[in-house]
């Protein structure tokens, strides 16, 4: 630490004592050597640790370093004298590194998407939370100086995540007050400004539910130096965070842990509603609508954690979405397709998100590559939660044209595989008393596409649906549902090729929704299908198509 640096965090403080305390011992000429030698051991943890810290986390980005060198190199004072800032702004202010990279862990971790600023300074603390937010994602900084946003706006305008800022001048009470008018919520909220006020923030923002249901509020200095747990503390701020803390701690609403990183971060989020104190206050009726089944919001009970899914054609277009989709909502993902180099690749996608995955290599039109997929799966993970049977050929002739070798491989891929295939997975989830399986059936179930010809297909895709409503029916007592999702037309390679391109116009001018289905469109469906929220539905067919099947 700089001789001339005032300690502004507790270990800064301990330095600082530990330093002088050496001097006194060095200068005293008859301290015990054991007194000394512990005296520099102290001091050489506490002032080792900032640095260490430092050292360890994670590189800030180039703009950030950019905007950390230009906050301490300005002349505050300069500023202030000159009457651009209403206080003499201390370049101490910054949140700097560590602290910006424990703020965009947290954004990280808890996927926040709106966040809300209380003191941006020179939005070091901003731009660090905005690197961790999605495209799309929103961060509104309140700033008293607007001196102050037009320094950090052109860094900000520099950064691929800039954008993502709106920065709003004046007091942060007021802008408080106008997103609460607005209904607006955030996921994570950062309280850094005017800490006299951090007690009105921290009511206003509760008791107006500017905090979401799962959000996070994290709240600077809340050590402050220490004084919040010094007895002789008599500096107004140090007052202040210390009732601020108590209230905190003391408050049923939240839960909160306090992060003793340079001058301490404190962590809140709302804790669970507890019905009891909560009947205490108002008159709520406490049941699963109220606390979610199990406790879990509606979100949580679409989650697919634990669970074993595999999927078939999972090697591209709607089998791979599918295969996503499942993965990212929890579940361990058998990647199963005849093509072995593509259900390698997408395993390999699935693993580079962190998903567990496996890949299987299977014709679902022979009964003995089902039943060794199925087997794999149960060897690997021992169990079968989910069964996506999506694999699907289409071959295109007119009826009187089309021969028996079409009909056959059409049924043999597209009926009788998925037949098999829900038959193996059955076994396994009717012996655990649990299970959802979900087909790929087709619009073609319901209309007859048009103008191409594709008879095998339109009837093989009608018997997945009926084979669907039977399975679903005859099993949904022992804890096995099974539903099919009919995709209208999807943009997949299967439509690109040369026959069936030139098509693509006139299906457009069947579809209400003015344009083709693209995977993604899928995947909400499947994630819904295979979770427990989706409990009661059994032998259903849900048809995504854009309303194309109604015109
Ligand atoms: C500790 S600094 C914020 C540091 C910042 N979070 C960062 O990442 O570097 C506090 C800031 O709050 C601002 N501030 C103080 N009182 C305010 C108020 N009532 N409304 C809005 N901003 C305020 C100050 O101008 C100052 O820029």
């Amino acid at each position: 630490m700089p001789a001339d640096k005032v300690p502004d965090t507790p270990v800064e403080v301990l330095v600082d004592l530990l330093t002088k305390a050496k001097e006194i011992a060095a200068a005293s000429g008859n301290a015990p050597e054991e007194l000394t030698s512990h005296l520099q051991k102290a001091l050489d943890i506490a002032s080792g640790l900032d640095e260490y810290l430092e050292k360890m986390s994670t590189q800030e980005s180039e703009h950030l370093t950019e905007l950390y060198k230009k906050t301490v190199s300005h002349d505050w004072d300069q500023v202030h004298k000159q009457g651009k800032t209403k206080f003499r702004l201390p370049k101490e202010c910054i949140t700097g590194h560590v602290e910006g990279q424990t703020l965009k862990m947290l954004i990280h971790i808890s996927q926040a998407k709106r966040v809300l600023e209380i003191g941006m300074f020179t939005g070091y603390g901003a731009l660090s939370m905005a690197e961790a937010l999605p495209d799309g994602g929103c961060l509104i900084a309140c700033e008293l100086e607007p001196y102050l946003k037009e320094f950090a706006q052109p860094i900000f305008d520099k950064s691929p995540h800039g954008k993502k800022i709106i920065v709003k001048t004046g007091s942060a009470m007021d802008t408080l007050k106008e997103l609460a008018a607005a209904g607006d919520q955030f996921d994570m909220i950062f309280v850094d400004a005017d800490k006299n006020n951090y007690i009105n923030y921290y009511k206003f923002i509760l008791d107006n539910n500017l905090l979401k249901l799962r959000g996070v509020m994290c709240v600077d200095n809340s050590l402050f130096k220490a004084k919040v747990y010094l007895k002789d503390t008599t500096d107004n701020n140090g007052l202040a965070l210390r009732e601020f803390n108590q209230f905190v701690c003391a408050d049923p609403r939240v839960e909160q842990v306090i992060i003793p990183v340079r001058d301490g971060i404190s962590v809140i989020r709302r804790a669970s509603v507890d019905a009891e104190r909560m009947t205490a206050q108002c008159e709520i009726t406490d049941d699963e609508v109220f606390r979610g089944i199990q406790g879990r919001p509606i979100l949580d009970r679409m989650r697919l954690d634990g669970e074993v899914a595999y999927v078939t054609g999972a090697g591209q277009g709607i089998g791979r979405a599918f295969a996503h989709a499942l993965g990212e909502a929890g579940a361990k993902v058998a990647v199963v397709d005849l093509d072995q180099v593509k259900a390698e690749a997408v395993t390999k996608e699935l693993f580079l998100k962190g998903i567990t995955a496996i890949s299987v290599t299977a014709d679902i039109s022979k009964s003995d590559d089902v039943q060794r997929m199925i087997d794999t799966i149960v060897s690997k993970w021992g169990a079968i939660h989910i069964a996506c049977n999506n694999a699907g050929i289409n071959m295109n002739s007119a009826s009187e044209d089309t021969s028996l070798e079409e009909w056959d491989q059409t049924f043999n891929v597209n009926l009788r595989g998925t037949f098999m295939c829900c038959q193996a997975a059955g076994r396994v989830m009717l012996k655990q008393g649990y299970g959802k399986i979900i087909n790929t059936a087709s619009m073609a179930s319901l209309i007859v596409p048009h103008p191409q010809k594709q008879l095998s297909y339109n009837t093989s895709k009608a018997g997945v649906v009926k084979l669907t409503q039977t399975l679903g029916t005859e099993w949904i007592d022992r804890g096995v549902r099974v539903n099919c999702i009919s995709p209208g037309i999807v943009d997949t390679p299967l439509i690109h090729s040369e026959s069936l391109r030139p098509l693509v116009q006139r299906w457009l001018s069947d579809i209400p929704a003015g344009r083709l289905a693209q995977v993604t469109d899928l995947q909400a469906a499947v994630v819904y299908l295979a979770s427990d929220a989706s409990d009661y539905m059994t032998g259903h067919n849900l048809v995504i198509e854009g309303g194309q099947s109604l015109w």
